[in-house]
């Protein structure tokens, strides 16, 4: 098996090794969370360090890389994650957990996270560094940009277009035809039957822009940390 580091070793982490043991394709030598002390156990696998660590075990022959922090409204720490492997030379595999269904003409880039039951219709085209998260379901011809994340139990329904840094929070339903522009932020359990624009945070049924989304601010304090 291919010998294969994590990096982050939160809550989405462990979702990503699970999927990544379902997967039988890897073989994880460790992970890299500076904010977790050296010998911390993470399901089952050691924390060796932080992400400084890259380059020595880029040399050690370990060139598979995986971005397994999440991202509650701001990507830009998995954005800074997925540059400092490139920078490095790590392959950054695609982790697609064995019960995901993916249409055979579903297109994606590198990065992505494809979790437990998400469904991804015909001819979906998925960018780079994506979270597509557990029961999300994904129709037929939808776009979705860079780093962006459609959380647990979504549904975006044909042709539905979404930019790059979109987090569409849990149990949302974006209608067919819609277009969610970049950097903009669904709150949990919205209904989805227009075009919203870039930098927004929208919310409700029917969902409305309610403001500016300012990626800076933490939203995964509000109404609890994910
Ligand atoms: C595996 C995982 O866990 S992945 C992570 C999944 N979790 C998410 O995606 C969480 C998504 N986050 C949300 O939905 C948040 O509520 C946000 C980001 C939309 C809003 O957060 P904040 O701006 O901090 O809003 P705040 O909590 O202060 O609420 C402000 C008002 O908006 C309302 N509101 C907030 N979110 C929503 C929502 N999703 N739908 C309807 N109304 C909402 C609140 O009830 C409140 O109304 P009130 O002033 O009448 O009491």
């Amino acid at each position: 098996m291919k010998k294969l580091v994590v990096i982050g070793g939160g809550g989405h982490g462990e979702s990503v090794i699970d999927s990544i043991r379902s997967a039988k394709e890897f073989d994880i030598i460790g992970i890299l969370d500076a904010g977790k002390s050296v010998g911390t156990i993470v399901s089952g696998i050691r924390v060796l360090g932080g992400d400084v660590l890259l380059p020595e075990l880029f040399k050690q022959g370990i060139h598979y890389g995986v971005i397994a922090v999440g991202s509650m409204g701001n990507p830009q720490p998995r954005i800074q994650i997925y540059e400092t492997l490139k920078g490095v030379g790590f392959v950054i595999p695609n982790i697609i957990d064995k019960s995901a269904v993916l249409s055979h003409d579903v297109q994606m880039g590198e990065g992505n996270f494809i979790g437990k039951g998400v469904i991804l219709g015909a001819g979906v085209i998925l960018g780079t560094g994506c979270i597509l998260n557990t029961g999300s379901i994904i129709e037929h011809g939808t776009i979705i940009g860079d780093f962006t994340h459609v959380a647990p139990g979504s549904v975006l329904c044909g042709n539905v277009r979404v930019g790059e840094h979109v987090h569409i929070g849990p149990g949302s339903t974006v209608i067919q035809n819609v277009t969610i522009k970049s950097n903009s932020l669904i709150g949990a359990g919205s209904l989805v039957l227009r075009d919203i624009s870039s930098n927004k945070l929208a919310y409700g049924s029917p969902a409305r822009e309610v403001g500016i989304y300012e990626q800076s601010h933490d939203y995964s304090r509000s109404r609890g940390k994910s």
